[in-house]
């Protein structure tokens, strides 16, 4: 449970993801899920309750401990990379999850197996192709990929998606979609996405959220169908 002074953001959430699971968290807006993610990364403390990681008790430990421990979240490529090439922006995080640090990714040539390993992942994400184009050139889309590509870059065990195709032209977005749903089941994967149709594509269970708390949980086809889910998104849309 979070409150921000009387209000309470989220609610005896009991949320459960299974390894290798395709977990969707959806909701109206202000339903709560950006804190629910908050919470369970370690930006935000809990008022009560508890997070655990792969069976660990996890409440108290810092957000980059947690990265370490394999509870990674997509973060907004931000100006320091806009100016580096794909390639470079990817060897630089798996540098810095192998303590190498960062001071040394130019020039790039002399740590093989950095430069290896980030090529592997920009081929995951079929960004291989981009590897030599500076961050910023790339159409929006394949900028997302690249933010996906710095999170595999600290080893994964669940990886939390915030909105990965928010901005993202529908032309894109599918492209996007295909590439995530294509990642190894080794990586548990959390999504929050306001596009429905990207969610009920990719997700294989859904948690909806309504004002702090979970109001369904289930199969996409269970949700899909659900009066109260339908309920809440016509509500929506109509205010
Ligand atoms: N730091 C904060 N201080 C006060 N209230 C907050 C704070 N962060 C979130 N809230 C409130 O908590 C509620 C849940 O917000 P949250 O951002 O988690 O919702 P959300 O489901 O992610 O919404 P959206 O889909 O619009 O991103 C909102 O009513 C919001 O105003």
């Amino acid at each position: 449970m979070r409150t921000f002074g009387g209000f309470v953001a989220t609610d005896h959430v009991n949320l459960v993801v299974e390894p290798g699971a395709r977990h969707a968290l959806i909701g109206p807006n202000g339903a709560g899920k950006t804190t629910l993610i908050n919470l369970l990364t370690g930006y935000l403390e809990p008022s009560a309750g508890r997070v655990e990681l792969l069976g660990q008790d996890v409440t108290t430990m810092a957000q980059h401990e947690r990265c370490r421990q394999g509870l990674v979240r997509t973060f907004q490529i931000n100006q320091l990379f806009a100016d580096m090439t794909v390639l470079e922006s990817v060897a630089m995080a798996v540098s810095e999850q192998r303590g190498l640090g960062t001071r040394w990714w130019k020039p790039l040539a002399g740590h093989g197996e950095v430069v290896d390993q980030a090529a592997a992942i920009l081929e995951r994400l079929k960004l291989l192709p981009d590897a030599y184009e500076r961050t910023r050139n790339l159409a929006y889309g394949r900028q997302r990929l690249i933010e996906i590509a710095l999170a595999l870059a600290m080893r994964p065990k669940v990886l939390l998606l915030d909105e990965p195709a928010a901005g993202v032209p529908t032309s894109e977005s599918q492209e996007l979609f295909e590439t995530i749903a294509e990642l190894p089941r080794e990586v548990t994967i959390v999504l929050i996405e306001h596009d429905m149709n990207l969610v009920f594509r990719f997700a294989e269970r859904i948690s909806v959220l309504v004002s702090g708390a979970i109001l369904v949980e289930g199969a996409p086809d269970m949700i899909a169908q659900h009066p109260r889910v339908k309920e809440v998104y016509l509500g929506e849309s109509h205010g």
